[in-house]
């Protein structure tokens, strides 16, 4: 599976420019395709849910063209599309499938709508009983209630009123009410249940009425499109940037100093979850709002917790459910059942996620109460569902943490990531990494002290591995006995003590035997693999000096200092040589600098993270220096480097 590893953050500051709301896109495709004559869509968002709805509306014989960038072309077909059987699969975006059946159910064609697994457990039944009402002919190809779905060609009556529950997905209610139009009739809808997620209903009327359509409203009960609505293109329409990506962006400010600036959204936004920045205004932060963007900065003494109704704002709320983890107190975030009924069962995912980083946490049926304690390191799932991911991005002001699967934020924001390390600064690091008795042990430590940092001798964990393996009767070329061994050790580093399985292990890991053990297990892929997020926790605030031979190039590539520390192979013989004698250990010069250039050979010419100096590492050679200039280099260099 793949993974993104997260250092512990330090601070964020910076702007970004959002991509443009799922929510708005994928209506404007629909009502575009449903409308009379040609229609520019500026500002689309680019993802997996806006192209299962391309895809789609092409399948139906819809003229779609990308014009380049983010702009599209689609050519309306008047209410009637052109393709009348089809088969169309739609992923898991929720905000093409129910549309899209209510639609097609109405248009007289044979369609089948499938998703994937998630998808087709995702209930549908209210939307489908609303569309049986008009007479439309809907039948489940698999559970009663869920997707997949078989539309077939009928008599659409509308008798006046179609009633829909309006407290599962607001999602039913925005299918039925754009796909209204195409009966010709004058047709009311009634909501039974409190309506949930008013906000969407609210982006789902401006922009029926972008498109010509005005739905007349009675409070939150009735509905009512009348006859001979039609969808007119207005020509050009620009898609707001997505208001639930800026809550990720709005926290990080909140949480990391700021201001973090996102543009695309403000006060004059139509989506209901710009509300979002006054939840997180309640929580102490600042913001400043202007027409289209919105800033965030972290209070003086830290984001307090809340006690909220996040029903107006089911999605970016969970974003509330990280940011939690740095507000003082116990947050609850109530009237959140449709969370259930997401990308995943959102609720639990949420409470299991977190608590793996040594949150406490409470779920009841509609609600979450997070209390932040001491965090810890952890890979956090995500179940297919982008907002878990961009959710736990926060988290790493509180760890460094791993995110399984970061790719699914395709779903809504593709470049999340690399647009999060624009505006975050992670916990330094200085990576020292050169051959055998180089000194990058004693540079290292000495660095590390004098900045405060803490010190990863990378070397003791497969030193450790090399020795636990040994224990276990584990043969050292064992690749998989000695990865597993790898994966569960038990080691604790304290200040300049190491235990292994609670036992001090002092020197036993220091002895020529092990050294060759260690190189031996070090050139294991398997191994590596396994101690890699060992390693990287270790990139916590204030900051870091790691050494070994991958630092720079593989354990932390976004190293702020990287330097190759090296001495003639006879330097490092003797240099080695003194350190055993000094240890009570016997040892014979020409056997150690044998040994030493072949361990050299070994660690350069192994296939995974051979010792090499990287085009991006300084060289400092130390055959003729003291270890105090050597280390007074590196503090030159750093100071250079991070200023
Ligand atoms: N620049 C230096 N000059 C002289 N001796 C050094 C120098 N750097 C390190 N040493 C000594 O060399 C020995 C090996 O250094 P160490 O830090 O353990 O190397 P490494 O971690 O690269 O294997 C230690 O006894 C250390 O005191
Ligand atoms: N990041 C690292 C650190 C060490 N290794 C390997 C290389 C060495 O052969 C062993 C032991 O490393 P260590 O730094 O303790 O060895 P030296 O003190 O340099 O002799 O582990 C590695 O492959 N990658």
């Amino acid at each position: 599976m793949e993974f993104l590893d997260l250092p512990q953050l330090l601070s964020a500051a910076g702007t970004v420019r959002l991509p443009g709301s799922k929510s708005i896109s994928n209506r404007v495709l629909l009502l575009a395709a449903l409308a009379d004559g040609e229609t520019e869509v500026r500002d689309l968002l680019a993802s997996d849910d806006t192209e299962r709805m391309l895809d789609a509306l092409q399948a139906l014989g819809i003229g779609v063209t990308h014009l380049g960038g983010e702009n599209w072309k689609i050519v309306g077909c008047g209410g009637a599309f052109p393709v009348k059987q089809a088969e169309l699969f739609l992923g898991n975006a929720g905000t093409a499938f129910r549309p899209l059946t209510a639609a097609l159910a109405l248009a007289g064609g044979d369609y089948v709508l499938k998703g994937v697994a998630r998808m087709h457990e995702r209930p549908i039944g209210d939307l489908v009983d609303g569309l049986r009402q008009l007479g439309a002919d809907v039948s489940y190809l698999g559970n009663e209630g869920y997707p997949p779905l078989h539309l077939k060609p009928a008599t659409i009556r509308p008798d006046g009123v179609v009633s829909v529950r309006g407290d599962v997905s607001s999602q039913f209610l925005t299918g039925l009410l754009m796909a209204l139009p195409l009966t010709g009739q004058t047709v009311a809808v009634d909501v039974v249940g409190e309506l949930i997620s008013k906000p969407y209903i609210e982006i789902t009327l401006a922009t029926m009425a972008r498109f010509g359509v005005v739905v007349e409203r009675d409070g939150w009960q009735r509905f009512t499109v009348r006859a001979g609505s039609r969808y007119v293109s207005p020509g050009t329409v620009y898609v707001e940037g997505d208001a639930s990506s800026a809550s990720y962006f709005l926290a990080l400010g909140a949480i990391g100093g700021g201001p973090v600036r996102v543009e695309g959204v403000g006060r004059d936004s139509i989506q209901g979850d710009v509300k979002f920045a006054e939840a997180l205004a309640q929580m102490g932060a600042i913001i400043e709002t202007g027409p289209n963007w919105m800033t965030a900065c972290a209070p003086q003494g830290g984001l307090i917790a809340v006690d909220l109704d996040c029903n107006h704002i089911p999605d970016a709320a969970m974003t509330l459910a990280t940011a939690a983890l740095f507000a003082k107190g116990t947050t609850t975030l109530r009237n959140i059942a449709s969370w259930r009924v997401k990308e995943t069962d959102r609720i639990a995912a949420m409470a299991t996620e977190l608590r793996k980083i040594g949150a406490v946490v409470e779920e009841g049926a509609d609600f979450i109460k997070i209390t932040p304690s001491t965090a810890r390191p952890a890979a956090i799932d995500t179940y297919d569902d982008h907002r878990m991911a961009m959710c736990f991005s926060l988290a790493a002001f509180a760890t460094p943490l791993r995110i399984n699967d970061p790719k699914c934020v395709a779903k809504t924001f593709p470049d999340y990531f690399e647009r999060f390390a624009t505006v975050t600064r992670a916990a330094p690091v200085i990576a020292i990494d050169g051959p055998s008795a180089s000194g990058k042990g004693s540079v290292a430590a000495r660095v590390a002290a004098a900045l405060g940092f803490a010190y990863l001798d990378s070397g003791a964990l497969y030193r450790l591995t090399a020795l636990a393996a040994q224990r276990a009767g584990i043969a050292w070329d064992d690749e998989a006995g000695v990865a597993a061994i790898a994966a569960g050790l038990d080691v604790v580093f304290t200040g300049e003590d190491i235990r292994l399985a609670g036992v001090l292990v002092g020197d036993a890991i220091r002895t020529e035997d092990i050294s060759a053990g260690a190189s031996k297990v070090a050139a294991l892929p398997a191994v590596r693999e396994a101690l890699l997020f060992r390693q990287r926790v270790f990139n916590t605030l204030p900051g870091l000096v790691g050494d070994g031979r991958d630092m720079g190039s593989v354990i932390f590539p976004r190293a702020v200092l990287k330097v190759f520390l090296t001495a003639t192979a006879e330097a490092r013989a003797e240099r080695r040589y003194k350190q055993l004698i000094e240890k009570g250990f016997s040892a014979n010069l020409p056997d150690l600098l044998a040994d030493l250039q072949q361990r050299d050979a070994r660690d350069s010419q192994r296939s995974v993270a051979p010792l090499r100096q990287e085009a991006d590492a300084r060289l400092l050679e130390t055959t003729q220096l003291t270890i105090e200039q050597a280390v007074k280099q590196v503090l030159d260099w750093y100071s250079e480097a991070s200023s």
